[in-house]
């Protein structure tokens, strides 16, 4: 038998039982529950990740819907129980759901939620940031600062890379691959080479465009190239960013072969998904690649890093943060929230979930609708006309 977990209770006569695994930021997430008959309890156990018997002590025999977290396994052992206790909805806090086995959450009739939209341009920032700050060693230099060690400036102190006029490789050009491209092109001036399953029509327009702008301004265009593979993109480009998402065909994506193919002193880039980087291999190349460097946002085996990666200096490192800002937070709970409302009132589920702003307006009741739900299809869910 699990142990009870601890929770906090609001509403306690709301005729929905809805559980929130973790306690999550801001509040507007627990009143739109609470006004449409939620009760809403939250696991305030202090323990970073929930074991399945956890969370299945949280369910209980009566539970309508669940708010997750990317660190928890759901699989068929929690639809299995969620199901029992009565439970048709369930959502990710967060637009990754590789923890979460939709087929079994499907054949439970479990509509499966994410966040998306809400969190691209936070994400983007972040890998924005770990490219500058791997570009011009700002952790090293800061660490050098603090040490004490600076005694005057010297012409090859900290020498790092020029990012303009270089080639920006995005590996994944979807929703974050695509903002974080616009930000590197138009923020540094860098050439774009891309590699997706998919064309990325409007991110070429858009460098297309501004090339334009800058030619017409006497400065040099950059440029675009769509890779028609991947090691296209690691043979060509100086930084590298990985977005796409992590399933069978992405896990370790960038392994010793693909490492071997980049120049000696190019930037890797992961806010994506930490198995999509073979990680060992990652620490190999980067101790026999001195000038090669990395910045990590995400992890393998989360929240461990493989041995000897904390000890590279070439390495920037940091807890999976990437979408931690607080206008997105909050919105990521509103959208996990009115997902597994929209559920259990027999909500449609909205027919763009890349189009959420009407969901996050504070001024405005949201939409009657699921923002996302990933296996509204395969459920015959309705689908939204607004
Ligand atoms: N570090 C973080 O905190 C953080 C935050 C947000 C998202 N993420 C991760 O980023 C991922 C992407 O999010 P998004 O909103 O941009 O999703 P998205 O679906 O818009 O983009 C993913 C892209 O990857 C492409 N893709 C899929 N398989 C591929 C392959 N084999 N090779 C190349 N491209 C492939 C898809 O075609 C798509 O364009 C999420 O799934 C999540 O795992 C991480
Ligand atoms: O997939 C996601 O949303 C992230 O990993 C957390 O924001």
């Amino acid at each position: 038998m699990a142990k009870p977990v601890s929770i906090e209770v609001y509403n306690p006569s709301g005729k929905y039982r809805v559980i929130s695994t973790k306690p999550m930021p801001g509040t507007r997430w627990i009143n739109l529950l609470i006004e449409q008959d939620c009760r809403v309890e939250i696991c305030t156990q202090k323990k970073t990740i929930l074991s399945v018997e956890d969370i299945i002590a949280l369910i209980g025999d009566k539970c309508d819907g669940v708010i997750g977290q990317l660190t928890e396994d759901w699989g068929e052992t929690l639809f299995s129980a969620l199901s029992r206790a009565g439970g048709k909805a369930f959502s990710n806090m967060a637009v990754g759901y590789n923890n979460v086995d939709v087929n079994a959450a499907t054949k439970y009739g479990v509509a499966v939620g994410n966040t998306p939209g809400v969190l691209t341009e936070t994400t983007a920032e972040l890998a924005a940031s770990l490219s500058l700050a791997a570009a011009r060693r700002i952790v090293e230099a800061d660490e050098f600062m603090r040490a004490g060690l600076y005694d005057g400036w010297l012409p090859h102190l900290f020498v790092g890379n020029l990012l303009k006029g270089q080639t920006v490789g995005v590996i994944g050009a979807g929703r974050i691959g695509s903002a974080y491209a616009r930000m590197m092109v138009e923020g540094f001036k860098m050439n774009l080479i891309y590699y997706d399953l998919y064309q990325s029509t409007r991110l070429e327009k858009f460098v297309t465009a501004y090339g334009q702008f800058l030619k017409a301004n006497g400065e040099q265009p950059v440029t675009w190239k769509r890779a028609s593979s991947m090691d296209e993109v690691l043979q060509e480009a100086d930084l590298i960013s990985l977005h796409p998402i992590l399933d069978k065909t992405t896990y370790h994506l960038v392994n010793k072969e693909r490492l071997s193919k980049m120049k000696k002193e190019a930037i890797l880039i992961n806010c994506s998904r930490g198995p999509v980087v073979d990680e060992v291999a990652l620490v190999e190349h980067l101790k026999e690649n001195p000038m090669f460097r990395v910045g990590l946002d995400v992890f393998e085996d989360e929240p461990y890093m493989k041995p000897g990666l904390a000890d590279m200096k070439n390495a920037i490192v940091v807890p999976h943060i990437a979408s931690a800002s607080k206008w997105t937070r909050e919105g990521m709970a509103t959208l996990a929230a009115l997902n597994v409302l929209g559920k259990i009132k027999g909500y449609p589920v909205w027919s763009d979930s890349n189009r959420v702003e009407p969901f996050l307006n504070e001024n405005a009741p949201p939409p009657a609708a699921s923002p996302s739900i990933v296996n509204g299809k395969a459920l015959g869910l309705p689908v939204s006309k607004l």
